[in-house]
């Protein structure tokens, strides 16, 4: 049987928005700029070069394992909620307040603009399980997803592999960004999808037949696909955004190392997330933490051009080039054309550290809703929180219905 965990451990959120299909652009297009944008930044002093072992005690802090009542903990997220919040301010003075009792204030800054969501995948869509594998998503928030597509274009961001993650999800009309937003992918279905913002601007090896969208007055393409040859992964597949395609070989090398040498700690698993790799601690003895990460750190001293990150109780390793979740956030705002748009809302929905990047993106583009999943109080570039998967489920729920005429 699956295991919650319990504890509530370092967590964040962001959000992204897609318009499909992308615009085009003077220097090729967008895979282009996808490939520039990532050259442009890699980082070359991202490894980790402290302690590995105060870091990953540092993402589990111990108050937060050992809340002694849930009352109390309760009472810091509300403090953490209201802190500062004055009812005749503006929603920036309130702290992070909740996306379902607050959802007036985020209603009214969305209203007339165009909405999209994103949305990370595990402690946001599923809860915290112990197996990585088991991290199944109901069919109530299956179906709660599913209503918020067929109004908004909607993505999922997540660090897991992108097959993986959809294997979760198994909704076609979806965008997805796996790898950490690495591996990018349109919709492969549109049911019942009424986003009336789809226009074909981007210039396309393959065109799907084109339809008149009452909606829009006018002819337009339903779906169209850029396939990039060397990307490809299998005949049919279209794949928007690889940034890390080069570092594959490397990946692959690294996950064999791992895997010859991590198993030596009872309790660690490496995870295969194809353009990155997690090796999880969660289910490790604590006394043995300190052995896994040399194990890891032995193995990554020959491979300078990849770096370390930590999630909830894992080890990310991925390749040194910057990109995140908010870049992922910001090439999705781009292939949907509402960069430049200042009547876009964009709605970042996650838990994890990760999606910290792509909560500055909005912060940065002074655009849309950045809401935590979480249930104790954590430093974060979110405008809201959620406590925990089941209130991410009413919360989409409240945003169908509020945009239900
Ligand atoms: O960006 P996300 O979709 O949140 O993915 C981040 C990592 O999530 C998964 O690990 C986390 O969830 C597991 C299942 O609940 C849990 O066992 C683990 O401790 C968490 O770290 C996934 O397994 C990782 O590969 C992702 O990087």
């Amino acid at each position: 049987m699956t295991k919650l965990v319990p504890e509530a451990d370092a967590v964040v959120a962001a959000s992204r928005h897609f318009s499909f299909p992308p615009p085009r652009t003077a220097s090729g297009g967008v895979v282009e700029s996808c490939r520039k944008m990532a050259a442009a930044q890699i980082d070359l002093g991202a490894a980790v070069t402290g302690s590995w072992l105060d870091s990953m005690k540092a993402s589990s802090p111990r108050h937060r394992l050992m809340a002694p009542v849930v009352g109390a903990a309760d009472a810091e997220h509300d403090d953490w909620m209201v802190r500062f919040f004055r009812p005749d301010e503006k929603m920036e003075k309130e702290r992070h307040p909740s996306a379902l009792s607050r959802f007036d204030l985020l209603a009214s800054a969305a209203k007339g603009k165009q909405i999209a969501v994103f949305l990370d995948y595990d402690g946001t869509l599923s809860p915290i399980v112990e197996d990585p594998d088991r991290a199944v998503m109901t069919d109530e928030m299956r179906d709660a997803v599913r209503g918020v597509a067929a109004r908004f274009p909607t993505a999922i961001v997540s660090g897991r592999c992108r097959d993986k993650v959809f294997g979760f999800v198994r909704l076609a009309e979806l965008y997805y960004a796996g790898s950490h937003g690495m591996d990018i992918r349109g919709p492969t279905a549109h049911a019942n999808n009424h986003h009336g913002s789809s226009k074909v601007t981007f210039p396309c090896f393959f065109l799907f037949p084109c339809s008149y969208t009452q909606k829009q007055q006018g002819w337009m393409f339903d779906r169209c696909w850029l396939i990039w040859p060397q990307q490809q992964e299998h005949e049919g597949e279209s794949v928007l955004c690889q940034p890390a395609r080069e570092f594959l070989p490397m990946i692959e090398e690294v996950r064999g190392l791992l895997e010859a040498k991590v198993p030596a700690i009872p309790g660690a698993k490496v995870e295969d997330n194809k353009f990155c790799l997690s090796v999880h601690f969660r289910c490790v003895d604590e006394k043995r933490w300190g052995a896994l990460a040399e194990q890891v750190r032995s193995v990554l001293k020959d491979y300078p051009k990849l770096r370390l990150t930590q999630g909830r109780k894992v080890l990310e390793i991925r390749p040194v080039i910057k990109w995140d979740k908010g870049n992922a956030l910001d090439f999705l705002l781009h292939s949907l054309g509402y960069a430049d748009r200042s009547d876009v809302f964009p709605i970042y929905i996650g838990d994890d550290r990760t999606d910290e990047d792509a909560f500055r993106v909005l912060r940065g583009r002074g655009q849309g809703a950045g809401i935590l999943v979480s249930r104790f109080p954590k430093d974060t570039a979110a405008s809201f929180s959620l406590r925990d998967p089941a209130e991410v489920k009413d919360f989409l729920h409240s945003l169908v219905e509020s945009t239900t005429t």
